[in-house]
């Protein structure tokens, strides 16, 4: 489950007046996501989805809202919040901060076609392509600093070669990493399968921005990759790596520094999901129920990523 603030039919119905969005119809608690609760509500004008934010810093929002309006203006498909009848987005809902958003159709592809592989890496390289000199900034708050602080937490819990692996790869990230400055621009930050939405091979919407932060784009679409393009024993799935880097490199090609380092930014990036996931399990776990995502997939990404190499980031579209 992910409501965590259970809301009554009359207390959306009294929310729903600050919008011009229509009347209660139905009210449901979503099952899906991990972090905040959301329901989907039906109103006699709209499908819409409501969204209570549980944690992190609520100072932080202000960039979601703006990144996604930011978005949205430029038609990406993604959930532009709606904003009230005053033009304010960020409302407060069960002494919570509350965000009304647009339903967007479609379902989580689990075993990506080659359509949709192209229709994501083509959004994701607009995106990229827009936001190069997108103005508000939120740090990236899985970089290489939070990375090496987070691998102290969790060093107790690793054996010998996992503790050794995890060493040798976050020096090596420094290394061949920090002396490079890579184009920079806002990041969704979190683009799994799970947070978007097909509608068939239309993409319906990308979601959940929450994790979106100004960074390297490279790490950005390096999550991608691992994520989309992983078979189940982890080799990577060579039709889908090509489908989505031609469409993303179309819209924003990319630089010589970051054809160079994009072997080390797919296993930063298959190391921080390795982390983050052990944290869940052993350091921070959540006050809910929900069982946490398995961090030996993303040490077995990295190990295959360790021993296999990729093939080249494109020089031009194919
Ligand atoms: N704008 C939207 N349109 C359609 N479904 C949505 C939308 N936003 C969220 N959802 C649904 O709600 C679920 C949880 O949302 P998400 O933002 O991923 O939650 P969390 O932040 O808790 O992980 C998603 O997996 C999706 O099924
Ligand atoms: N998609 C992630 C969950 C979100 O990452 P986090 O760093 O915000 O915990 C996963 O699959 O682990």
């Amino acid at each position: 489950m992910a409501v965590f603030t259970p809301l009554s039919d009359d207390q959306v119905a009294d929310f729903l007046e600050r919008f011009d969005a229509g009347r209660l119809v139905r009210l449901e608690g979503v099952s899906g996501g991990t972090e905040n609760s959301t329901f989907f509500v039906t109103t006699d004008r709209h499908a819409l989805v409501l969204t209570l934010f549980e944690q992190g810093d609520q100072r932080e929002l202000p960039f979601f809202v703006e990144l996604l309006d930011h978005l949205a203006a430029h038609q990406l498909p993604v959930p532009g919040p709606l904003h009230d009848r005053q033009g304010i987005a960020l409302q407060r809902l069960a002494d919570r901060p509350a965000l009304l958003f647009p339903r967007l159709p479609g379902e989580h592809p689990e075993q990506p076609t080659q359509a949709q592989c192209h229709a994501i890496g083509q959004t994701l390289g607009q995106m990229h392509a827009l936001t190069r000199d997108f103005p508000v900034n939120r740090a990236n708050p899985r970089d290489l600093s939070w990375i090496e602080q987070a691998a102290k937490r969790v060093m107790p819990y690793l054996d010998a070669d996992e503790q050794q692996l995890m060493h040798e790869q976050i020096a090596d990230f420094g290394r061949l990493l920090t002396p490079h400055v890579l184009p920079r621009g806002a990041l969704h930050g979190d683009l799994f399968r799970d947070n978007t939405l097909f509608d068939g091979e239309r993409l319906g919407g990308v979601i959940d921005f929450y994790n979106g932060c100004t960074g390297d784009l490279l790490f950005d679409l390096a999550i991608v990759i691992n994520d989309w393009c992983a078979t189940a024993q982890t080799a990577l799935h060579e039709a889908r790596y090509h489908a989505i880097l031609d469409a993303y490199a179309a819209q924003r090609p990319f630089t010589a520094i970051e054809r160079e380092v994009w072997p080390v930014m797919l296993r930063m990036t298959a190391l921080r999901y390795w982390l983050s996931r052990l944290l869940v399990v052993h350091v921070d776990p959540p006050a809910h129920t929900l069982t946490p995502r398995d961090p030996g997939e993303y040490l077995r990404l990295l190990r295959q990523r360790i021993e296999v190499p990729v093939p080249p980031l494109p020089t031009a579209a194919r």
